[in-house]
């Protein structure tokens, strides 16, 4: 792991919160759809807390160079598993981090253990919300042709991933970026005083 990169987005802003957030020293983890904000919340959020964050596709990219090249010169497949061994890593880390994945991240079994024992908060959005932030889609491989009918397939696959991974669901795509990232805390807060037992281990989908 690159300590000189990890270290990138990690100075805590002037609104951040004690130096022990409350969280247990656990990683908060950002999943969702495609747009959702992962990233850009999970930054707000991370500044906030004054803690680090690290994106999974950020990472990706330092590692292997920009996203769409590569799902064209290796395909989706390998991309996945290289996803997997940087989400790995990160989730890996030395200081309680604000953690955001990649919408596809969730597809990996292994992943998807990896994720038990983290704070996992799911970023839930609209298609019609979708529509106003995704654009034409030229970032994101996935979406091909047509970007908001493949975004909805895409979304209805793993919305039970997403939800079976997450502590918390998050459903604030119009509020604005800091104040998605207050309503997170908050969530978090209500759910370690209310969960039983503090790290009850997610279910699979399948098992719900
Ligand atoms: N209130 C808001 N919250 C989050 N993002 C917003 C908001 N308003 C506009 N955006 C914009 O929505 C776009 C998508 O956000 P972002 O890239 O953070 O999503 P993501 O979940 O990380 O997507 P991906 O899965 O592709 O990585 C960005 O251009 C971001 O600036
Ligand atoms: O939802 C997906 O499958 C993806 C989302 C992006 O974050 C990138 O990880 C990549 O474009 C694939
Ligand atoms: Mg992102």
């Amino acid at each position: 792991m690159d300590e000189e990169a990890r270290r990138i987005d990690a100075v805590p802003g002037p609104e951040h919160e004690a130096d022990d957030d409350g969280f247990e020293g656990r990683n908060i983890v950002l999943i969702g759809p495609m747009g959702s904000g992962k990233s850009t919340v999970g930054s707000a959020l991370a500044r906030r807390l004054g803690r680090p964050h690290v994106d999974s596709d950020q990472f990706f990219v330092a590692r292997h160079g920009a996203i769409p090249e590569y799902f064209l010169a290796h395909g989706e497949a390998a991309f996945r598993a290289e996803e997997e061994r940087v989400v790995a890593d990160l989730l890996d880390s030395p200081r309680p981090s604000v953690v955001s994945l990649g919408g596809g991240a969730v597809l990996s079994a292994a992943t998807r253990g990896l994720l038990r024992g983290h704070l996992v908060v799911m970023l839930d959005m609209s298609l019609e919300q979708a529509h106003r932030r995704i654009g034409d889609g030229s970032t994101r491989p996935v979406l091909g042709e047509h970007p908001m009918q493949r975004w909805a397939e895409v979304y209805a696959e793993r919305e039970p991933l997403y939800r079976g991974a997450a502590d918390v669901v998050i459903d604030s795509a119009d509020a604005t970026v800091p104040q998605r990232a207050v309503t997170i805390v908050e969530a978090l807060r209500v759910h370690l005083r209310t969960a039983t037992p503090p790290t009850r281990p997610h279910q699979e989908a399948s098992e719900l």
